[in-house]
């Protein structure tokens, strides 16, 4: 969430989080009933379930800003790369008190209509992103009048999901399956795994209208979602005993669980499977699983085309990208480890640069300081040029100190939105890196030469996600290096894995 100053008519300019550039596009779209961010009394009633004037409605839907904000009569809701969505006209400014009710953390939040300020140019999948207007209309052209069933989908459908699919539609169909809406939830910012959702769109009830859109995160996605499927025109919702479903405004068709029976060779619903011949379909971490290892996912539990599209989108590991950040204090041995893991990787074939803190600081970081605002610019940027490494398909070794947990959580998550992240901290104690003292700075430090020393007079945040933990305290440096080479063999990153499960 960024606050910019002010834009060409005197408003100030701010951009939502995600959570609340989700509800406005939401809003703006007219997927939900409402004109614009909730004040005080109406949020309350909302996480109580329902509005002020007693209509059912499941979340709260607030803007967050920051407290320089909350005597702005006008603001301008820009998306993050700056360009305007929407003009809020304030009508009031509220700050939830400690008492707040769940959803409603603490902060200053401005209420008010919202009105569109363009056409929105930012989040993936636009040109699928209908209002639900747009899609009534369009049936309405058709002659379409009958029942619509909503699916909500939030990953790709493999068979199960097709099967219970064309049953509910079946089961509420008139003599020929109903029509069903295709609701494909993206991330605002990047398509994520939409394209392999999208594969399965051939395989639907053949009158299926899909629309893109992105719910807000967590639990009330869901418990709003069939409120969104009703604007579309849905009438019923699929039901998977997810959350929202009890609270539904829409009649819930759940068609129970399915096997896949392999007497038969076909998924069924999971009481007319014998119990020796039924099959589960695998889990999320399993599809994930075989396809780091590069294996084809079951041809009974995901269809061809959605298992193309998947292995295009995560790639095995052995041609995934990858970044491997070092993290550890001055001179705990990250360079010398550094060096040698890359000259291992490259030696297995693979694209790779090396990022090392000392060439960084000469090149991309020129002029930062040791402040903790320049620390963080430092290993944002290191991070940034690696998580574009990454998306290549290329390795990236880094080490800097990188000392704060909450800007490496940063690159990590920028990072996994094209590849892996690897983490290794080397955690060599303080006392023997002060002993190597390779380039005398600890020395300097301790005689308060050198201001804001990591681990002297500056602070070191140990990792608590470290993929890999490291002491190079009488080791060899060809030892270390060899540890994490087989660590990241092991993990599937490069070729020649112990069972060879990681060779493609
Ligand atoms: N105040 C202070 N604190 C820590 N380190 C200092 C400082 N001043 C200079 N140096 C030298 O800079 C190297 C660390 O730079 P990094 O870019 O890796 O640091 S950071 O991630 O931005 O915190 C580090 O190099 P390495 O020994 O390779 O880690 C030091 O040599
Ligand atoms: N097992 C080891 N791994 C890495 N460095 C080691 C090891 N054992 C001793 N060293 C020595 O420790 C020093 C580490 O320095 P460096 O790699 O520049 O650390 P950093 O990049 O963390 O500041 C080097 O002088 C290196 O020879």
């Amino acid at each position: 969430m960024h606050t910019g100053t002010e834009n060409g008519n005197g408003a100030p300019v701010h951009t939502p989080d995600p959570t609340a550039l989700a509800h406005l596009e939401l809003i703006l779209s007219g997927a939900y009933p409402l004109p614009g961010f909730m004040g005080e009394a109406e949020a309350r009633a909302a996480a109580g379930g329902a509005l002020p004037d007693g209509t059912p409605w499941p979340i709260p839907v607030t803007l967050p800003v920051p407290a320089e904000l909350s005597g702005a009569e006008r603001v301008v809701l820009a998306d993050p790369e700056g360009a305007p969505l929407a003009e809020l006209q304030v009508q009031g400014a509220w700050e939830a008190g400690p008492d707040a009710p769940d959803g409603l953390g603490p902060g200053h939040r401005l209420a008010g209509e919202v009105r569109l300020a363009g056409p929105p140019a930012y989040g993936a999948l636009r040109h699928l992103r209908l209002a639900p207007a747009e899609l009534r209309a369009r049936r309405e052209a058709q002659g379409a009048s009958g029942p619509l069933l909503a699916v909500v989908a939030r990953g790709p459908l493999h068979h199960r999901a097709l099967a219970r699919i064309r049953a509910a539609a079946d089961r509420i169909g008139d003599g020929a399956p109903a029509e069903v809406l295709l609701l494909v939830d993206v991330p605002l910012e990047s398509q994520g795994q939409a394209p392999a959702v999208l594969a399965a769109e051939p395989l639907l009830p053949p009158r299926t209208w899909t629309a893109a859109l992105t719910l807000p995160p967590g639990a009330d996605g869901g418990r709003v979602a069939p409120y969104i499927a009703r604007a579309f025109g849905a009438t019923h919702l699929l039901g998977d005993g997810g959350e929202g479903e009890d609270a539904s405004p829409l009649p819930v068709v759940d068609p129970g669980p399915w096997r896949y029976d392999t007497a038969k060779g076909a998924w069924r619903p999971a009481a007319e499977v014998a119990e020796g011949d039924a099959a589960d379909e695998p889990s999320a971490d399993e599809v994930e699983e075989m396809l780091a290892r590069g294996r084809t996912l079951p041809a009974w539990s995901t269809p061809a085309r959605v298992a193309a599209e998947l292995a295009r989108l995560r790639p095995a590991r052995t041609r995934r990208g990858l970044t491997v950040l070092f993290t550890g204090l001055s001179g705990s041995g990250k360079s010398t480890v550094a060096r040698a893991v890359a000259e291992g990787i490259r030696r297995s074939g693979r694209t790779l640069t090396l990022l090392d803190g000392d060439v960084v600081r000469r090149m991309l970081s020129k002029g930062l300081t040791f402040s903790r605002e320049d620390r963080d610019m430092n290993v944002r940027r290191i991070g940034y040029v690696a998580s574009e490494i990454t998306r290549h398909g290329g390795v990236a070794v880094c080490a800097p100190i990188a000392p704060y947990a909450a800007t490496r959580a940063e690159v990590r998550s920028m990072v996994e939105e094209n590849g892996d992240f690897f983490l290794v901290h080397v955690a060599t104690p303080l006392e023997e890196c002060e002993r190597r003292d390779r380039k005398g700075l600890y020395a300097k430090a301790r005689a308060g030469e050198i201001p804001a020393f990591t681990g002297i007079s500056d602070p070191y945040e140990e990792p608590a996600d470290a993929d890999l933990v490291l002491d190079t305290t009488g080791q060899d440096p060809a030892d270390s290096a060899a540890e994490v080479l087989t660590a990241l063999r092991a993990g599937g990153w490069l070729p020649g894995a112990p069972d060879g499960a990681g060779r493609d």
